[in-house]
């Protein structure tokens, strides 16, 4: 079966100084989504953005902002990134004590949810969210850096979960996200992704290369 495939370049590894113009770039360049990685130091060891930056961002193009949350406790949150601009909002099960109200949260607030599943993390905790998201996000990497290696046996999870969203018989996103490159992404597509984050990848080789990174990782 073919499905259209989707990226999201994950603007870490954008230039933070000139964030704007990024996000201009590669909406130019043909990107799908852009994803936005936020963290707070605490649920990962590492700290980037808050909503007033996804705020400053959101004149800059229409495209989908794919807002990745990496904080704990999530919930007190949530407004602030759906008033921000926010089009999806995907959480971490272990970042708030509980995931389905989080995602019910999530969607009134006329955002689309999304849970994702950390590398340790199985597929069966999905069994009673699957009713409840519009995306379902694979970390290939342990959350909190761009630029570190592709965890291979995650791509019997994306199987796995294919084949329960095949089942469920809804629309939803499966979301692969880190080392994603131009090895790594045609295995993640055969696996059953629709969706590719890619930091390190899209941005290489700066704004001349985005239109021929984004063209790559999409297969084409
Ligand atoms: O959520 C994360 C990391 O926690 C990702 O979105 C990375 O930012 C992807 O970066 P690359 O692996 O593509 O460089
Ligand atoms: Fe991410």
């Amino acid at each position: 079966m073919t499905r259209s495939i989707l990226i999201s370049p994950s603007i870490l590894s954008a230039d933070f100084a000139r964030l704007g113009e990024e996000v201009r770039a590669i909406d130019e360049a043909g990107c799908d989504w852009v994803h936005i990685d936020v963290m707070d130091g605490h649920f990962v060891p590492n700290i980037t953005i808050g909503p007033n930056v996804v705020k400053a961002l959101r004149p800059h193009t229409t495209k989908v902002f794919d807002v990745h949350l990496m904080i704990s406790p999530v919930d007190q949150y949530l407004e602030a990134f759906a008033a921000a601009g926010s089009d999806i909002i995907t959480v971490h099960p272990e970042a708030g004590p509980h995931i389905h109200r989080t995602v019910q949260h999530i969607r009134s607030l006329g955002v689309k949810a999304g849970v994702v599943l950390n590398p340790g993390t199985p597929a069966k905790m999905l069994d009673y969210l699957i009713d409840d998201v519009d995306l379902i996000l694979v970390m290939s990497v342990n959350p909190g850096f761009g630029g570190q290696s592709f965890i291979e046996n995650q791509l019997r999870k994306i199987e796995a979960i294919r084949k329960m969203i095949d089942k469920s018989g809804r629309d939803i996103h499966l979301q692969v996200d880190g080392g994603i490159d131009f090895t790594t992404a045609p295995k993640a597509i055969d696996a059953g992704a629709d969706v590719l984050v890619a930091g390190t990848a899209t941005f290489r080789g700066g704004p001349s290369a985005y239109a021929d990174n984004i063209r790559k990782l999409r297969g084409g």
